[in-house]
């Protein structure tokens, strides 16, 4: 993917990742750039291979996976690296915020001790200093002194994962990896929560990947969308421009599925909130009349369903759940990712997607 910023250096280059499984191949050939203080959201159905990606970038990949490419922190070479070079980096070059808040604390220790341990596995200081650097980064995620030395139990949903935030940015790593951070709460919670990490990373000028079903935290959050599909990139660029106009039908077919907030919907009014680069006013379309909207509210998910890494279909592997498909190259030659104006695309025939792309899926009504 190409970088809006081509004279930096970028803090996380991946080439050609791809993860395996024996003989079975679930993430086929990935490759993407990150930039310091940047937020790439990651997205896609589920089994598209966001988590095994996130995990290769913190050099964590699940046991039995094998992985090959190239995933580069600045000098550093995650890939193939020994699992020592790779542990030595978490917690403050990177830091993963898992799905499940309650996985990452343990419930035998108080919270406010958990973190003061975190302190001193990196930094060499007193237990005193340790402790009140723990309770400070509470404190920032609005957890008060005199209840940071609760156990996690004690702590609502929510306040535990403000305090696997507050662990994540203790050393203020380079990247912070969010894996569906906060899947499981409710939309309010979830979007403090998501506004509160973006706020953290963005103090400190961290980058932060957010893998993500949801397209909507992607437009708000991210700088960046990189689509995934079966493995493989489908689409990447600027999270506005592709919510203003995807180029690739998968992407397309996402954003026109997402319930009550289908293309139009999603992609009229307002500009993304992100704290991306300030938006050029005007760059988003006028709404369409209200029935169009209306309409665009009723499509259906895309139709089918994604493939398994096991039983994946010649050519692209979206084809067979693509109205644009045709009945030979789509289906016999995979596409390759292809950078045109800062916007990658793996589509044989974006270039015939219709002004409004949303239009395939409403034939499949
Ligand atoms: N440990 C494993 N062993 C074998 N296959 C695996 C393993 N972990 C993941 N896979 C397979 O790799 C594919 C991608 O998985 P991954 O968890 O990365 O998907 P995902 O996009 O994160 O999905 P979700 O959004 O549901 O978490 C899936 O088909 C999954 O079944």
């Amino acid at each position: 993917m190409s970088s809006e910023l081509p004279s930096m250096d970028p803090l996380l280059s991946v080439r050609d990742l791809r993860v395996s499984f024996g003989a079975v191949q679930a993430v086929r050939g990935l490759s993407f750039d990150v930039h310091e203080g940047e937020v790439l959201a990651v997205a896609g159905e589920s089994g598209a291979g966001k988590s095994l990606t996130a995990r290769a970038l913190l050099g964590m990949p699940p046991r039995g996976a094998t992985v090959t490419g190239s995933v580069r922190l600045g000098s550093d070479e995650l890939v193939g690296a020994p699992r020592s070079a790779r542990t030595a980096l978490w917690g403050r070059r990177v830091a993963l915020v898992p799905q499940d808040a309650l996985s990452a604390l343990s419930p035998v220790h108080r919270v406010a001790d958990q973190l003061a341990a975190a302190v001193r596995s990196v930094d060499r200081t007193s237990r005193k200093e340790a402790r009140a650097r723990a309770v400070a980064a509470l404190e920032e995620v609005g957890i008060p002194a005199d209840q940071a030395r609760a156990y996690p139990h004690e702590f609502s949903g929510g306040m535990r994962q403000r305090a696997v935030i507050a662990m994540a940015m203790l050393h203020q790593p380079d990247l912070v990896v969010a894996d569906e951070p906060t899947t499981a709460q409710d939309p309010q919670t979830r979007r403090q929560m998501l506004d509160l990490l973006a706020r953290r990373t963005g103090a400190t000028g961290t980058a932060l990947v957010l893998v993500t079903h949801d397209l909507d935290t992607a437009r708000e959050h991210a700088d960046r969308l990189l689509v995934m599909y079966a493995g493989r990139l489908v689409e990447a660029g600027p999270v506005e421009e592709v919510f203003a106009r995807p180029r690739a039908p998968y992407t397309a077919g996402l954003l026109a599925s997402v319930p009550g907030e289908g293309l139009g919907a999603v992609t009229y009014g307002a500009p993304p909130r992100g704290r991306g680069r300030p938006q050029a006013a005007g760059r988003f379309p006028t709404a369409p009349p209200a029935e169009r909207l209306a309409e665009r509210r009723r499509l259906p998910a895309i139709a089918g369903a994604p493939p398994a890494p096991t039983d994946l279909p010649p050519g692209c592997a979206f084809a067979p759940r693509c109205p644009l498909a045709d009945a030979t190259r789509c289906r016999t030659e995979q596409p390759e990712p292809q950078t045109h104006d800062g916007r990658t695309v793996a589509c044989h025939r974006w270039r015939e997607l219709p002004d409004d792309p949303a239009e395939l899926f409403l034939e499949s009504l």
